[in-house]
């Protein structure tokens, strides 16, 4: 039997997109609607005490429906594992996109940050803190639109009294973690979000870590200090605001309330913060509806309106969600004519990117149900029934061997995206552009975008005025703090204790190099530590950390890897009906390579036509894969890296003194560059980590 039966006809299972502590999330394929979709996958064994952690984060997810916290579409819970399947954010992890920029410049920061306190001020507003709150979390959809993760460890309390309710739980990770939380005392999860938003604010503008150390112990102390390293590159009003957030004394720190007035949110900004939702779960899109009606077999479209309103987060709230983004990237929304009929899905159409400008990622200019502003391009009204059903004929028809695409409904949509405008951008610290993207046809406008480009951070430091934080260093600030070191920590689980067995059937860098390194593993801490994906058992741990490595070992198809996964190339059972479907989104060019003996296929690296989805693409000098292939190998040996090499995938891992890191580096072509690229993937560990790793790697290869 497949590990995940419980699937099969509803989604298909893809490649692992990242790992936390209990389980893997896995990119699948929504295969009614060929949306993608990721499904967070947890092994109950692995659980043990933590299976609370699941209950609360569907609880989470369930009632925080906001623009900026990734959507919850289908929850499955089966006798050994819960499938909880998302929204896709295909732009990876934020942390990925500043690994190439190393930091980020201030606006482009303050776009990203202003999505994050409105993600957070909504999760206030609702009685609940995230209480995990750092960069592997916070995710970007294709058009940078930033999406929060991870709802395992967050705390509930009545609504409208996350200001007046104390909490006792130690959880979340260290550098990410409040003065008052490792001090062990009772804290409010509303200022202790509020720390780490200041934490991860810093990063973004810094490309580092205000407070670290090999040794945890010292890194407490640094924390509880509140004494952090100004750059002189920050602004002033950068450093005051950060100053305001990493305030030592909670009820000194800065408000959300008084954050999102706060001058460098709104600087340039014509509109405050949208934090509120802009969801309601009472609006049902009609067209999404009466195409599902259809399907479903009911008479009419507010009997299926009806239906979709019980929010059961089953296959058919997966369906309407996947059908309601199809509907925003203004792809055709179809369905087979019947349930009944196959479940095989419409071929994809082009990933559109629709966000032309950075304002037009801000504002979230979407109606209740999630669709962008007049978006009235898409009338599937229009369709008939056998319209629908011929186009899907038409579009699975491979007998000729060339698929047919749905075309895109807009003109629009051929506008360049955000996400390559911002790539193609010269960092203004690097001085260079991650992507060397030649002229573009489409030039990037809006007074902010612009501002991107030109704006000059300011330099030299500003006099501080606070006097009360002043530290002896002109660079460093002093939080009110309590120095006090209380040593370790004690985890008294979660304040949410039961778990509801809800069963659902689907049918129905250093960029500062010398200021970072990464930070130590006390495993005395660790153990006390509510364990989190980078401190929980680890690659090390399965291999018996301190256990010797075999270094630069190749490893053969059968055994196991470093991180007591079984090869993936073992764990491919029979994929046949999963290949062919993918291929069919793939464009028709995909198809070439699925006719192509395996051997061959593997021959030759993976071939990028745009620059879409290139986020998390380094750009190499070379032309000839071969080379890059035989450099990264070199890397990895002096490293003293372990790897496993599937193709052009490496899967490689290093030991750092905060535990393992699994990073994933596949080399790809770039057509429109005719040069050969490496993309990165974080698999395992923290984000910094993966951060220094890959710039390591990178420049050890010298691919620039
Ligand atoms: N919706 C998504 N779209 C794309 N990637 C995702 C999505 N959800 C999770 N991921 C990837 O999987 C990783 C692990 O996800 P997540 O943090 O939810 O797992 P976890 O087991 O709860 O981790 P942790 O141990 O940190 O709590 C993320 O850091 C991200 O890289």
């Amino acid at each position: 039997m497949s590990k995940y039966e419980v699937l099969q006809g509803f989604y298909a299972v893809h490649d692992e997109l990242g790992s936390g502590g209990f389980g893997k999330v896995r990119l699948a394929t929504h295969l009614l609607t060929n949306q993608k979709v990721a499904i967070k996958i947890i092994d109950k064994k692995q659980l043990g005490h933590d299976l609370p952690r699941v209950q609360t984060e569907m609880d989470a997810l369930r009632n925080l429906s906001h623009q900026n916290i990734c959507r919850l579409y289908h929850y499955i819970e089966t006798e050994d594992r819960f499938f909880i399947v998302m929204e896709y954010c295909s732009g990876g992890e934020m942390f990925d996109y500043i690994v190439r920029k190393e930091r980020l410049e201030e606006s482009e920061a303050r776009h990203f940050f202003r999505q994050l306190v409105s993600a957070i001020a909504f999760v206030h507003s609702q009685g609940y803190a995230h209480r995990d709150l750092k960069p592997e979390n916070l995710l970007l959809t294709e058009d940078l639109h930033l999406k929060l993760i991870d709802f395992g460890l967050c705390a509930k309390t009545e609504k409208g009294r996350i200001d007046k309710h104390h909490l006792d739980t130690c959880c979340g990770s260290p550098a990410y973690a409040a003065p008052e939380l490792i001090q062990g005392l009772p804290y409010k999860g509303n200022e202790a979000d509020v720390w780490s938003m200041g934490i991860l604010l810093y990063t973004l503008l810094v490309g580092a870590l205000p407070f670290e150390d090999d040794n945890m112990q010292i890194m407490y102390k640094k924390i509880q200090s509140g004494c952090f390293y100004e750059p002189d590159f920050l602004s002033p009003m950068s450093k005051q605001l950060l100053r305001a957030m990493l305030q030592v004394i909670p009820e000194r720190r800065i408000t959300i309330k008084k954050l999102l007035e706060h001058d460098w949110l709104n600087h340039k900004y014509t509109q405050p913060v949208k934090w509120n939702t802009i969801y309601d779960k009472n609006f049902i899109d009609r067209d999404v509806a009466r195409v599902m009606a259809r399907y479903y077999g009911l008479e009419t479209t507010d009997k299926m309106i009806e239906k979709i309103k019980e929010w059961k987060f089953d296959y058919m709230t997966s369906t309407y969600y996947a059908l309601l983004h199809r509907k925003r990237n203004h792809l055709e929304i179809i369905l087979p004519m019947t349930r009944n009929a196959t479940n095989t899905a419409p071929v994809n159409v082009q990933n559109i990117l629709c966000s032309p400008t950075i304002h037009a990622s801000l504002d979230n200019n979407l109606d209740k149900s999630g669709l962008e502003d007049g978006d009235s391009s898409s009338d599937p009204s229009s369709i008939s029934p056998s319209d629908i059903a011929a186009q899907l004929k038409k579009s699975c028809d491979v007998s000729d061997g060339k698929s047919k695409f749905a075309k895109p409904l807009s003109p629009e949509s051929k506008k360049m995206s955000y996400v390559n405008a911002m790539l193609a951008m010269p960092s203004q610290f690097t001085g260079r552009s991650p992507l060397r993207i030649p002229e573009s046809p489409v030039s990037v406008h809006s007074s902010d975008t612009a501002s991107l480009g030109s704006s000059t951070p300011s330099r030299g430091v500003s006099r501080d005025t606070d006097k009360e934080n002043t530290g002896n260093n002109k660079n460093y600030r002093m939080g009110a703090a309590t120095c006090k070191a209380r040593g370790p920590l004690k985890i008294t689980g979660l304040e949410d204790g039961t778990l509801r067995s809800v069963y659902t059937t689907p049918n129905n860098r250093p960029t500062l190099r010398g200021i970072f390194s990464p930070g130590n593993s006390d495993s005395s801490h660790k153990n006390r530590q509510r364990a989190r994906s980078s401190d929980r058992a680890s690659i090390g741990a399965a291999s018996g950390a301190g256990s010797p490595i075999s270094i630069g070992s190749t490893h053969s198809g059968n055994e196991p890897l470093a991180d007591g996964r079984t090869p993936r190339s073992r764990t491919k059972t029979n994929r046949l009906p999963q290949r062919v479907f993918t291929s069919l989104e793939r464009k028709k060019e995909k198809l070439i390579t699925l006719l192509t003996p395996r051997k061959m296929q593997r021959d030759s690296p993976q071939v990028l036509k745009d620059v879409k989805n290139m986020v998390n693409v380094s750009m190499t000098a070379k032309q000839d894969p071969e080379d890059v292939r035989n450099m990264l190998k070199a890397v990895f040996d002096e490293e003293k890296m372990r790897y496993e090499l599937n193709g052009w995938k490496f899967l490689a891992t290093k030991e750092t003194v905060h535990g393992w890191m699994t990073v994933e580096l596949e080399i790809v072509r770039l057509q429109m560059f005719d040069k050969v690229g490496i993309r990165r993937k974080r698999l395992k560990g923290d984000a910094f980590m993966y951060k220094k790793v890959c710039e390591h790697i990178l420049s050890m290869a010298k691919i620039d």
